[in-house]
């Protein structure tokens, strides 16, 4: 997929060059749009996405509806070969759809010819896992490089570029080649390129997948900065749930090219519904620790014993763990074994599971909406005697 990305990108490229606007004021600058819709919106109707291969037609995509919000960050996770990076690139026209429509800023940019595809890759940026920087160059030059192909003159490429680099924290590093660069040094150079034509949606295909968790989270603060600084609408597709919970605002689940599930993050990493979401956040989920999983019963015999119980948080209406109130329902001596929970967006979801004794009525005690959004009773710990 490299290969074809840096074909596609080396066309971006080629096409792109300089907006006259800037992020604020990038609705204005484009005639026929609806005024109601927000700068960098984009609307999928009914696309469909099947390929002609020499193994016959593979079908992509099926039926995507949906609207990602003008300035969000919106993330697509899904499992290898889910249809992800056939969805990103029909935003820029990398990929055209066989069916349905692709809305950005309200506009149908199936419909548009080849000066419009110009325009249209100027308004929506892209970077990359493996950077698709060229080597030959100085980030000076990899940076300019949309600038010159538009023709824009030396003076305000020079004044752009440098705006670019200090954004990205790449200030000083004008005449140093790629192969001097660390990768999240290489990554901000990608940022840059993508910036310099100021776009109003920046796609990011496994931008951080490359780099190391300190230099992700420097990049993805990076991008956090980009979009309440600039307004822009970011789409990025990932494997990492991480990056999802750190950054997105929305996430929408793709499974064998269809919409599993979407939603606010939240809602969606605290209550995952398709069992696609659930496999691919199981990487979050520590489970019980090993020695207490193998020691549980899932019947209480009667004789004293500890009960181990699990209480789930979705995030919905502001519930979250109250310990006062558990000890209160389940009595003094009860004990915390695990937290697996998480604050997304000021909501928290995942789960407390407890220790208390066995008794006839917990089910009962237990099954309270005051406590949790869901409980249960993993398992019996009877000692040895
Ligand atoms: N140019 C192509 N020709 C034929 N089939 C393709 C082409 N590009 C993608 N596909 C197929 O379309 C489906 C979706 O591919 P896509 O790359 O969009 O998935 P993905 O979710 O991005 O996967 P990954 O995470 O592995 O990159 C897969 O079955 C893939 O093999």
């Amino acid at each position: 997929m490299s290969a074809v990305l840096f074909d596609a990108a080396t066309d971006v490229l080629t096409v792109a060059g300089v907006a006259s606007h800037s992020a604020g004021t990038l609705e204005a600058s484009f005639t026929g749009k609806p005024a109601a819709v927000a700068a960098g919106s984009i609307r999928f109707e009914a696309v469909e996405k099947t390929y002609v291969s020499s193994a016959g037609p593979v079908k992509a995509l099926t039926d995507i509806t949906i609207e990602v919000p003008g300035g969000s960050i919106f993330g697509i996770i899904g499992r290898s070969g889910a249809g992800k990076s056939s969805l990103l690139r029909t935003i820029n026209r990398l990929e055209l759809p066989t069916g349905g429509h692709v809305l950005v800023d309200g506009e149908d940019i199936s419909t548009f010819h080849e000066d419009q595809l110009v325009a249209l890759r100027r308004r929506v940026g892209m970077i990359f896992q493996h950077f698709n920087l060229l080597s030959a160059k100085t980030v000076f030059a990899n940076v300019a490089l949309p600038l010159v192909v538009a023709g824009v003159k030396k003076q305000e490429v020079k004044e752009r570029v440098a705006a670019v680099l200090k954004l990205v924290g790449l200030e000083g590093k004008e005449n140093t080649y790629p192969s001097r660069l660390s990768g999240g040094q290489k990554q901000r150079v990608g940022i840059a390129r993508a910036l310099v034509s100021r776009p109003e949606i920046l796609l990011c295909d496994e931008a951080t997948s490359a780099l190391d968790p300190e230099t992700t989270l420097s990049i993805l603060s990076l991008l956090k900065d980009i979009n309440r600084r600039l307004g822009l609408t970011i789409v990025l597709i990932t494997h990492e749930m991480s990056v999802i919970r750190e950054i997105c605002d929305h996430v929408l689940v793709l499974e064998a090219g269809r919409i599993a599930e979407t939603g606010r993050v939240w809602e969606v990493f605290g209550n995952p519904r398709h069992e696609a979401t659930r496999a691919l956040l199981k990487p979050l989920d520590r489970g019980l620790p090993e020695d207490l999983a193998g020691r549980l019963n899932s019947r209480w015999s009667g004789k004293p014993a500890t009960a181990l119980i699990e209480f789930t948080y979705t995030g919905v209406g502001g519930l979250q763990p109250d310990l006062g109130r558990i000890l209160a329902v389940l009595g003094e001596d009860t004990q915390i074994i695990q937290s697996n929970l998480d604050r997304i967006q000021g909501h928290v979801s995942g789960r407390l599971i407890v220790a208390s004794a066995a008794r006839a009525d917990l089910h009962h005690l237990i099954a309270n909406p005051d406590l949790a959004h869901a409980a249960r009773i993993i398992g019996y710990d009877t000692p040895n005697v």
